[in-house]
C-alpha cells in the first residue's frame, strides 16, 4: 500500500487518542496558566513590521524612496547601496521603500516586480540568477516555468531578460549582505541589462552590506556600470531601541511585560552597538523563558538570562569548527582568569600547565606548549583572546600574555555546550 507521504514513520503509539499524547496535551495544562504571547510573530526578525511600527528611519526611508520614485511614471529608478552595522534596519527599510514602491507604481498602471535575495544563503552567480528568475517568474503571463536545476547563470540570464520583457515594465531587486557573493558578475549584469538591450524594463537593484568597504572590492567596471546611490544607516540609540520595543509590546498579552523590562533591554542592546535585531531577539527569548518557567510576568532576571543566553549563542558561533583542542585551551584560560581575582593576562607556560592538567582529567590527547602557543596565537586573530607582548625582567626576554576578550561565564557556558567536553563539567 502506498504510503501517506506526511506520515514521518509507521508510527506505533500508545495513544488511540493523538490529543491524549502527554507531551502535546494542552488540555493538562495548568489552567491558571497565564498566556505570555499573543502575536509572537511581531518578534521574527525576517518579520516586516508595518509603517507605523517603524521608529527613527524617517528620513532614510524618505531618501531610498526618492530614488525609486520614478519607477512609478514608468522611468528607471536609480540603484541603492546601504551600508550600516548589523541591525540597524537596513533590510527592513529596504523591504518596506520597495513594496511601498511597488504598490505606489501599480496603482499608476505600472506592473512591478520585486525580488528579494539572502546573498548569505545564494552566494553564487548561479544561485542569484536562479533565485530571482524563479520568484519573478510569473507562468500565467510567460508561459513557460524555469528549471530547478540543470541549467548554469547563462541560461538562467536568457530566461530572466525574457520574463522582465513579457512581465514587468520595472523590476527591484534586493541583494541583502551583497558582500557575501563569490563573484560580483551579477551587479553588472543586472545594471547593464536595458542598455545592452537584453531587456526592455527599468531594473533597479539595492545592495545592502554591513561591510562598508564593500564598494572598494568592487571592479572598476562593476562600479561605473552600477552608478549606485549610497546610503549609510547609523546605530540606534538607546531610545530609539525603546521605541522600536515598545511598537512591539502587543507581541505579549496585557500587564504581562513588566515596566523595566523595555528599558532593561533597550540599554543592553545599546551597549553593544544598537542593534535592534539584537534587542528584539533578548525580548522574545525573555518571554520565551517566562513561558517555560509558568511565570505570570517577564521580569529584569528574564531578561538578563536571555541576554546571557544570546552572548552565549554567539560566542558558540565564533567556536563553530574549532578543535576539541582549542576548547580546552580556552576552558583552561577561563578557568585560570575566575581563580585570579586581580590579574587576567596569562603566559603561555602557566596556560599550559593548566591546559595539562585539563587534558589529563578526561585522558585526552596532550599538545606540546609550542602548539599550544600558536593556537593561542590563532585564537588571537578571530577575536577571541588577546595576546599583549610584555618585557620581562632583567636579563629575561619578552613574552605573549593572553587574556580572553569575552566574559569568563560565557566562555565556560559555550565551551562547555559541546558534548565533547561534558566530562568537563
Ligand atoms: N527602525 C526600526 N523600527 C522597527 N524595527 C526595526 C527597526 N530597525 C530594525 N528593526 C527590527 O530589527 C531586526 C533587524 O533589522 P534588519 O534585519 O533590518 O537589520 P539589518 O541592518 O539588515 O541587519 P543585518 O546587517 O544583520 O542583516 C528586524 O526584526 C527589524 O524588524
Amino acid at each position: 500500500m502506498a504510503k501517506d507521504p506526511s506520515q514521518l514513520s509507521d508510527f506505533d503509539d500508545r495513544y488511540e487518542d493523538p490529543a491524549e499524547d502527554p507531551l502535546f496535551n494542552i488540555e493538562g495544562d495548568d489552567p491558571d496558566r497565564v498566556d505570555i504571547f499573543t502575536r509572537k510573530e511581531l518578534l521574527k526578525v525576517g518579520h516586516v513590521p508595518e509603517s507605523a511600527r517603524i521608529v527613527g528611519r524617517d528620513e532614510e526611508i524618505k531618501d531610498i524612496a526618492a530614488e525609486l520614485r520614478p519607477i512609478v511614471q514608468d522611468d528607471p529608478p536609480n540603484n541603492v547601496m546601504i551600508y550600516g552595522k548589523t541591525g540597524t534596519g537596513k533590510s527592513l527599510v529596504a523591504r518596506h521603500v520597495t513594496e511601498r514602491a511597488r504598490r505606489a507604481a501599480e496603482s499608476n498602471g505600472v506592473s512591478v516586480g520585486t525580488v528579494y535575495v539572502d546573498c548569505a544563503q545564494h552566494n553564487t552567480q548561479t544561485r542569484v540568477a536562479r533565485t530571482v528568475t524563479r520568484e519573478l517568474n510569473k507562468t500565467e503571463r510567460t508561459d513557460f516555468d524555469v528549471p530547478r536545476a540543470g541549467i548554469g547563470s547563462g541560461e538562467y540570464y536568457d530566461y530572466l531578460w525574457e520574463i522582465l520583457n513579457l512581465a514587468y515594465d520595472a523590476v527591484i531587486i534586493i541583494l541583502d549582505e551583497v558582500d557575501r557573493l563569490d563573484d560580483d558578475d551579477i551587479l553588472m549584469q543586472l545594471s547593464r541589462a536595458r542598455e545592452s538591450g537584453k531587456a526592455d524594463c527599468h531594473l533597479g537593484v539595492i545592495a545592502v552590506s554591513n561591510k562598508i568597504e564593500y564598494r572598494d572590492q568592487l571592479n572598476e567596471r562593476v562600479k561605473s556600470s552600477l552608478r549606485e546611490e549610497e546610503f549609510v544607516f547609523q546605530p540606534y540609540d538607546a531610545n530609539q531601541l525603546r521605541g522600536i520595543m515598545k511598537h512591539r509590546r502587543d507581541a505579549f498579552h496585557d500587564g504581562v511585560l513588566s515596566d523595566d523590562v523595555i528599558p532593561l533591554t533597550a540599554a543592553l542592546a545599546a551597549q553593544e552597538h544598537g542593534d535592534a535585531r539584537k534587542a528584539i531577539e533578548i525580548l522574545r527569548h525573555a518571554g520565551e523563558l517566562a513561558e517555560r518557567e509558568n511565570a505570570d510576568q517577564v521580569v529584569a532576571e528574564h531578561v538578563r538570562d536571555a541576554q546571557e543566553w544570546a552572548e552565549v549563542d554567539r560566542f558558540e558561533e565564533l567556536l563553530r569548527g574549532s578543535t576539541t583542542q582549542v576548547k580546552f585551551i580556552l576552558y583552561s584560560l577561563a578557568l585560570l582568569t575566575e581563580e585570579s581575582s586581580n590579574e587576567d593576562e596569562f603566559s603561555t607556560s602557566r596556560i599550559y600547565k593548566r591546559y595539562k592538567n585539563t587534558t589529563e582529567t578526561v585522558d585526552a590527547k596532550v599538545l606540546s606548549e609550542h602548539r599550544v602557543y600558536e593556537l593561542l596565537k590563532e585564537q588571537a586573530f578571530l577575536g577571541v583572546v588577546e595576546s599583549t607582548r610584555t618585557g620581562g625582567g632583567r636579563g629575561e626576554g619578552s613574552y605573549l600574555e593572553h587574556r580572553l576578550v569575552q566574559d569568563t561565564g560565557i566562555v565556560l557556558k559555550s565551551v562547555l555546550r559541546d558534548s565533547r567536553l561534558e566530562d568537563l563539567a
